[in-house]
């Protein structure tokens, strides 16, 4: 319902009269009757009104302003006062013609005449009966027509329907009142308050919020009943709409409301915060923009960041948002972007570097130094990714330290063993909670610049579990092609990895994924000879261990003698990093004691040795001896470097079957296999009863179960142990053996050749037979480590024989028949 005041027609005076408003007089039913017992004129001035139609009874303030208007008024109101009123079609029309009004109006009666400071004047009009336009006579100087009344069709009194459609009609009309914001409660007192029926369905349309087409209609419907009907149904689409802007403005004043709670909190929290002395979450993120424009990013960067910074200050800082806002900022201002450390190229400073470190090792020094050559020369450095693979404690990741001490590069390592989820490489993403960036995002913040010595331990030991591969992800990172934009699900950026020098490091080159070997440049680190043990110990590890437990060389030396004693007795390794443990336990007993000041030796003995560290233990790894016929001393290689085995075989009666036993692989119960059937073929060459092989059951056995055991290497060794088994011969003293067989007699080449050479030589071993095609292998080993060895090269099987079995029977030996 549009504006009112609420005046009745007793009180009605002009002082309270308000142009904007509409007045509501109270119709009684006797006013009624008086009024509709009135007769109507046959012609009457017709008044076209813009945007309201006049209903009976109903009184109504019109402002005119049309000459035509006034005129009209003027005259009528000096005259009989009244005049037609009839809504126009178009209210746009200045000029309405007879074809643009409303043929249906209401004949009305002017109570009051007001002339405006303006020149207006305004009419307080009360709608009287209905009327409709015969013919319009004249349009000047006001339109005037014939018209006749349009009767109003009564329902019956005692109509119950009708009544109950007014009733309704009166608690609606209070409902709505209820519900309007801008309708006073004293309209409800004014509804309650009309005894006439007609009067309340024409009081109730006039004030409703209608079209004039609407009101229009309701005003040409001749039956009251239907009128009151109609009347109704637009009330309850009011009321609906009342109710449902009623809804969504309380829905939306609730959110205001918690929104300006929010906000008189947070105002209060900063000042508290500020006079705490605190930097205020206003203050942090005004310097988070002050550091970002000392940021060296491209405008893109730039513009992200500025873009997440202002979604932060929407924020609601006690939201755990807030807090991953923050890390997320807080990451792209800490992490280097574009800075660089200028890297020192000079090759003979670098080279003094890695010698100072690192005993030895000279092949991957040399490897290293070429590498930094390379780089040099380019000078856009972008560089091949290099792996050092090799046993455990040989120094493959402090080859690494060393390299970006030689650059002058920081050095970041990661290790990557277990590493089964794809996110730990690249990063979650920010809706995760408790969302971190990946590893080599957080090693590069660690680095602080953008070109450190990047080292990814173990990359053999990366497993893909159930969340993604984590091998796939550290493609991108090791392709020189892709790296430059590597992308961090927690950064959502892409960041430059192509300058870091990456350095990844494995035992077995066999497990790494192919695609990432591919990658790669390889450099093989194999293990250390004993020598070799012994001078990294006394030149690095024991100076350094004395460092690490404060003590100096003046409160403890050791002798080279005391080291090997170390290394044989107490270590069986490839790498040193036992040894280390060793040394370091030795001179922790010499730190309590200078701790305490208690008596001690400054020189180690080998009595202080066996004290700490116990008896030697018992080397498994010696060569024993050749009493007993079937031993044979084999070579294997295993990720933890090379290692002896002895192969044993029993001769007992029975059917000619053949068992395999000490948990060997596939390969090698088929080398196994290949060396009887061999043996069978050439029985008479070998001067072999072919009775044999019928009359007597042979068992091979492979102990040592630490060993993994599989490959064909062993082939060589199992054959020669068959054929000391079957002849009762002595194999050779002090001989090893390696190399693949056939079934044709041919001797194969086998891998690991260093590693085996070495653990041969610690074990004692003076001579080892290979095949000819691993001539090259010795060769690449330095010298040195073959001092003592001699290395007898075959093609064939039978030279094997030739070499590994002597004349001379073992002892005890029995006679196969
Ligand atoms: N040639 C060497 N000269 C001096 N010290 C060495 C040498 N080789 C190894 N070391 C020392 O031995 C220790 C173990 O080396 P490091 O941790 O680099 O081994 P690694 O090959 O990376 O082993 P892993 O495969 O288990 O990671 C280090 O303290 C290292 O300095």
């Amino acid at each position: 319902m549009s504006n009112h005041k609420i005046l009745t027609i007793d009180n009605l005076s002009l002082q309270e009269f308000d142009s904007e408003a509409e007045l509501i007089p109270l119709l009684t039913p006797e006013d009624e009757e008086e009024m509709n017992n009135e007769e109507l004129p046959v012609s009457l001035p017709i008044l076209p009104l813009r945007n309201t139609v006049l209903f009976p009874g109903v009184v109504i303030p019109i402002s005119a302003g049309r000459d035509k208007s006034i005129k009209l008024i003027n005259d009528a109101n000096a005259g009989g006062k009244i005049i037609g009123v009839v809504s126009q079609i178009n209210e746009e029309d200045e000029d309405p013609s007879k074809d643009d009004i409303h043929k249906i109006g209401t004949v009305a009666r002017i109570l009051r005449v007001l002339k405006m400071p303006d020149g207006n004047v305004t009419v307080i009009l009360q709608g009287k009966k209905r009327f409709e336009i015969d013919e319009v006579v004249s349009e000047e100087p006001y339109m005037t027509a014939s018209i006749k009344e349009v009767s109003e069709e009564r329902p019956d009194e005692n109509d119950s329907e009708f009544t109950a459609i007014l009733d309704s009609v009166k608690e609606l009309a209070i409902q709505i009142i209820k519900e309007s914001p801008n309708i006073p409660s004293e309209a409800t007192f004014a509804i309650k308050n009309i005894e006439s029926q007609s009067f309340l369905i024409n009081f109730v349309s006039s004030n409703m919020n209608l079209s004039v087409k609407e009101k229009q209609g309701l005003l040409s419907i001749n039956g009251l009943k239907e009128r009151a009907l109609e009347t109704l149904r637009y009330m309850n689409v009011e009321l609906q709409k009342l109710e449902l802007k009623n809804d969504i403005q309380s829905k939306v004043r609730f959110d205001l409301d918690q929104q300006q709670r929010e906000y008189f909190l947070h105002q209060q929290m900063k000042t508290i915060q500020e006079e705490l002395g605190g930097v205020s979450q206003e203050e942090e993120m005004d310097e988070m923009g002050q550091k970002a424009k000392t940021k060296k990013w491209d405008e893109k960067t730039q513009k992200h960041f500025e873009k997440e910074l202002s979604k932060m200050r929407r924020m609601n800082p006690q939201s755990p948002d807030f807090g991953i806002q923050r890390n997320y900022l807080e990451l792209f201002l800490e992490l280097p972007w574009g800075e660089y450390s200028k890297d020192k190229f000079d090759l003979k400073h670098a080279q003094k570097v890695l010698d100072k470190d690192h005993f030895g090792l000279d092949e991957v020094k040399k490897r290293m130094i070429e590498h930094l050559a390379v780089l040099k020369l380019r000078n856009d450095m972008k560089s091949p990714i290099i792996c050092l693979t090799g046993p455990p404690g040989v120094g493959k990741t402090s080859i690494g330290r060393s390299v970006a001490e030689a650059l002058g590069r920081e050095y970041v390592r990661i290790s990557l063993g277990g590493l089964r989820d794809e996110a730990e490489i690249r990063g979650h993403r920010k809706t995760y909670i408790g969302a971190m960036p990946g590893r080599i995002i957080q090693s590069l913040k660690k680095a602080g610049t953008s070109n450190p010595v990047f080292i990814l331990d173990e990359i053999d030991k990366l497993s893909s579990g159930n969340s993604g591969d984590p091998s796939s992800a550290l493609l991108e990172v090791l392709d020189p092609e892709q790296n430059n934009a590597f992308y961090d699900n927690f950064l959502e950026m892409g960041y430059d990895l192509s300058k870091v020098m990456f350095i990844a490091t494995s035992n077995n080159m066999a497990a790494i994924q192919p695609a990432l070997r591919d990658r790669m440049e390889v450099i093989k680190m194999s293990g250390y000879t004993i020598e070799e043990k012994v001078e990294i110990a006394k030149r690095h590890l024991f100076p350094k261990q004395l460092e690490a437990h404060g003590l100096t060389s003046k409160d403890l030396t050791i002798g080279k003698k005391q080291l090997e004693k170390i290394v044989e007795g107490y270590t069986r390794e490839s790498g040193v990093r036992n040894l280390e443990t060793k040394i370091a336990q030795v001179i922790r007993n010499a730190a309590k004691a200078v701790a305490m000041e208690e008596e001690y030796n400054k020189k180690v003995t080998d009595e202080d040795i066996v004290k700490v560290l116990g008896v030697p233990r018992l080397e498994r790894d010696k060569y024993e001896n050749n009493d007993v016929a079937g031993v044979v001393t084999g070579l294997a290689w295993t990720s933890v470097g090379g290692d002896i085995l002895f192969i044993e075989s029993l001769i007992s009666e029975g059917k000619g079957a053949l068992t395999i036993t000490g948990n060997l692989g596939n390969v090698m119960k088929e080398s196994a296999t290949i060396a009887l059937e061999y043996i069978k073929a050439n029985a008479k060459k070998l001067g072999l009863a072919i009775e044999l092989f019928q009359k007597y059951n042979i068992h091979l056995h492979v102990p040592e179960g630490a060993t993994p055991k599989d490959g064909p290497s062993a082939g060589i060794a199992m054959l020669t142990s068959l054929v000391s088994l079957l002849t009762q011969k002595k194999v050779k003293k002090s001989l090893a053996m390696t190399g693949e067989i056939t079934l044709r007699g041919k001797v194969l080449p086998v891998g690991g050749i260093k590693e085996k050479i070495l653990a041969a030589k610690r074990a004692g071993i003076k001579e080892i037979i290979l095949c000819h095609e691993n001539k090259s292998d010795i060769d690449e080993i330095k010298e040195e480590y073959l001092e003592g060895l001699t290395f007898h090269y075959v093609k064939e099987m039978s030279e094997v024989l030739a070499i590994a079995l002597t004349d001379q029977n073992v002892k005890n030996a029995k006679t196969l028949k």
